[in-house]
């Protein structure tokens, strides 16, 4: 569908029409062709050399001809806002949403299961779940709040963005960065997963300490589309979400229209079959850190606004120990969601397209039945195949939508209820 550029978060030219990229300097007096100069900053413009990132687009129309914004009065369960009661330390986990009977894109089809923080603090995380049985038509989407992180479930979304076209299949993820607008197709006819929009530091692959120079996500196997545009009068919708609500406006021309552009701040896919993944050869269950494939630090170092971790098909092998994730209590918060397979610490319930919630200090951990599997198993090396389950862990407690939490499991507690209590002896 398009063609790739490998690496992350690196300095790419891309034109679409030979010399429409200027040579040399950023904002020549007079562009190629009539074309308009636009920089999209995803950073503070002063932000350290190594953090900084922006890109300069070259576009047949500037972005700041535009209709005033409305309200947005549809997809009433995309962005509603939290619930403003207070949350109760409760354990949470949802069976999956069902694909809409009738036709639905990918921005009505988005429902918003919880989030923390406010987007205008520039800092937190919100995960949403797509079920969409339409290609998005005459419109885009843009997200001032955040950068989206997509993880589909089901089915493949062909993301058309000011910045090239992706193609991102279940088992891949995508990402289109704050500002940038675009438009879903669905060439399965639907789809389904996961976004996770966020509002912090963008992301970034973790540092790899003793790991050392290479391993977890590599970044040449993350892929950025070559520029391409298209050159169309007909009216286009483009709905935002800005502040937490979504806002709509009617343009007389398709803004995928930048022909050229050249910088860091980019869309990007990654396969998560190319995770090398790295864990104990010896004893114990290494903390999950080990998986970590993209992270957005909080100011506070070493604590994540939002630490992307995956849970990839892996041998098992350690001796003389519990291998499945032990009992915690975390003072992160993790969110979880499963793409395909099942998920090591629960037997049942946790279902691929499916979502949990652990927020800050709950006690979890491994269900009675993998916790009785697991105590009792042989311990031979074993695979663990065709699974790929996610967390987006974040410092800050998420709080659901009183759309997810209407819709919560009621029985979620009883995965870890009858635990045989220990014998002490004499
Ligand atoms: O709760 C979970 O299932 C996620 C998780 C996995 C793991 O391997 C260790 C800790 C942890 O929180
Ligand atoms: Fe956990």
């Amino acid at each position: 569908m398009s063609d790739y550029i490998p690496g992350f978060g690196n300095h790419v030219s891309t034109e679409a029409m030979a010399g429409a990229l200027p040579v040399g300097q950023n904002a020549p007096q007079r562009p190629a062709f009539g074309l308009y100069t636009e920089q999209l900053s995803g950073t503070a413009f002063t932000a350290p050399r190594h953090e900084n990132r922006r890109s300069w687009l070259y576009r047949m129309r500037p972005t700041a001809d535009h209709p005033p914004y409305t309200r947005y009065e549809w997809a009433k369960r995309f962005a509603p806002g939290t619930v403003d009661q207070p949350l109760a330390p409760n354990r949470l986990r949802w069976d999956p949403l069902p694909l809409p009977q009738a036709p639905v894109d990918l921005i009505d089809g988005m429902t918003t299961m919880m989030a923390n923080r406010e987007p205008a603090s520039l800092e937190g995380v919100a995960l949403h779940i797509y079920a969409a049985t339409k290609d998005m038509h005459g419109r885009v989407f843009v997200d001032a709040d955040g950068e989206l992180l997509f993880i589909p479930e089901q089915g493949r979304l062909e993301l058309f963005t000011e910045l090239g076209r992706i193609e991102v299949s279940p088992g891949q993820i995508a990402l289109v960065p704050r500002g940038v607008r675009f438009r879903a197709l669905l060439p399965d006819g639907s789809a389904r997963g996961y976004v996770a929009e966020n509002h912090g530091s963008l992301f970034r692959l973790p540092d790899l300490g003793p790991i050392g120079a290479n391993g977890l996500a590599n970044p040449r196997d993350f892929e950025t589309p070559v520029a391409w545009f298209e050159d169309r009068d007909d009216p286009c919708e483009v709905v935002q979400k800005f502040l937490g609500s979504l806002w709509t406006t009617t343009l007389d021309h398709s803004p995928l229209d930048v022909v050229a552009w050249h910088g860091n701040l980019t869309p990007w896919r990654y396969d998560l079959d190319r995770f090398n993944t790295i864990n104990t050869v010896s004893f114990d269950h290494p903390d999950p850190s080990i998986f970590t494939l993209l992270t957005s630090p909080s100011t506070v170092p070493g604590r994540a606004n939002a630490d992307v971790v995956i849970f990839p098909p892996r041998w098992m092998v350690a001796e003389h120990s519990f291998r499945p994730p032990w009992f915690h209590r975390n003072v992160m918060s993790e969110a979880m969601g499963l793409i395909r397979g099942a998920y090591d610490a629960k037997a049942e319930g946790f279902a691929p397209g499916g979502l949990s919630l652990h927020n800050m200090m709950s006690g979890h951990g491994p269900d009675v039945a993998s916790w009785k599997a697991a105590s009792e198993a042989d311990l031979a090396p074993h695979k663990i195949e065709g699974t790929m389950a996610f967390m987006v862990e974040s410092c800050w407690p998420y709080t659901p939508t009183a759309y997810a939490l209407d819709r919560a499991q009621p029985d979620y507690d009883a995965a870890w209820a009858d635990f045989p209590k220990a014998r002490l002896p004499g």
